[in-house]
């Protein structure tokens, strides 16, 4: 059974399309492995499977063997270095062309995202990650009933939910949060993307709209709010291109020095997504420290999860 050899199943979910949940999703993956864990993603989005692009794997071709589908590997564990194995699988990797999004009618869909919950060779894997598709729709109810079906109790840790300021003023997320409640999807937290922004020139992060809506809605439902991640153009630059971030002279993030080494190949020069330089080109960005205090978080929360 492809799920068989997963410890932990983390959820990525949003209410909205476009808020983070991809690049969230890829940021724990990272954080994961770079703390020894070793970690597979699921990427179910169907309205765009955007996982391959941002691990420059989108050229990657999945082959079947007996087990089922064989995932891509983003980088083997490194015992030397204490990073654990990273892979990945999406529906993207299926599509005829890349960046093509589905347009299967519901029980097509339906069928795929029970396919792949079934039908992927998992090896050992500390944490399996989904990124799941947006809203509240026919995927989600089916990946839900799926993985309540399919996963051990002690297997699905819970989920994970992406929001932007913007999303919540809206109903969406408190929608997202109600169907984890209804579904009896166990909440890990909430994180609130896109809340501000790193200004290229002084890397100074301005609040540009409201913010504090994320963490008093967590408040609201009794869970854990995760943190709130600034935009930071670099990151984007970074996520879809794999080129280096880069900031000003004196740019300092936790007491640490993240300007631009001299030297430092020109932007032009640096698009290569091999998995080594993908991960030494993410702890360089401004954002790395909020994220990896976000993935220690989740394991918290995870291993309390565990307990409970
Ligand atoms: N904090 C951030 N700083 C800069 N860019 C960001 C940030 N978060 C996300 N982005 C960018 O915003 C875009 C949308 O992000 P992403 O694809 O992760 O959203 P999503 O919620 O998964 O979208 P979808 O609903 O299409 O799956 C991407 O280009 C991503 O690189
Ligand atoms: S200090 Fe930075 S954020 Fe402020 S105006 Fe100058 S460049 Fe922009």
């Amino acid at each position: 059974m492809s799920l068989s050899k997963v410890k932990h199943i983390v959820l990525v979910l949003s209410g909205k399309g476009g808020v983070g949940k991809s690049s969230v999703t890829t940021q724990l993956a990272l954080s994961l492995s770079l703390a020894g864990h070793s970690v597979g993603v699921l990427d179910i989005d169907l309205t765009g499977p955007s996982i391959p692009r941002m691990f420059g794997i989108e050229n990657a071709k999945v082959t079947q063997a007996p087990g089922g589908w064989l995932p891509i590997t983003v980088h083997e564990a490194d015992p030397t270095a204490g990073t654990g194995s990273l892979r990945v699988m999406s529906l993207g990797f299926l599509l005829p062309r890349r960046g093509d999004a589905v347009v299967w009618r519901g029980p097509k869909k339906t069928a795929m995202v029970r396919q792949f919950l079934s039908d992927v060779f998992w090896d050992e894997l500390d944490y399996l990650l989904i990124d799941t598709p947006p809203g509240t729709s026919d995927e989600h109810i089916s990946l839900a009933e799926t993985l309540l079906q399919k996963a051990r109790p002690d297997q699905l840790a819970g989920a994970v939910v992406v929001t932007t300021p913007q999303a919540v003023a809206t109903a969406d997320v408190r929608k997202e949060l109600n169907f984890c409640i209804k579904t009896g999807i166990r909440i890990l937290g909430v994180v609130e993307n896109m809340c501000g922004f790193v200004c290229p020139n002084c890397s100074e992060c301005t609040m540009i709209f409201s913010s504090g809506g994320g963490e008093i809605m967590a408040g609201d439902f009794g869970v854990q709010f995760l943190g709130s991640v600034p935009i930071d153009p670099q990151f984007l630059v970074l996520i879809e291109t794999g080129k280096r971030p880069r900031y000003p002279e004196g740019t300092l993030v936790n007491g640490q020095d993240i300007s631009t080494p001299a030297g430092a190949p020109h932007i032009e020069e640096e698009s290569i997504k091999d998995a080594a330089s993908l991960m030494q080109k993410y702890r360089a960005c401004s954002l790395a420290p909020i994220f990896s205090k976000m993935t220690a978080d989740v394991v918290s929360a995870v291993q309390r999860a565990n307990l409970a």
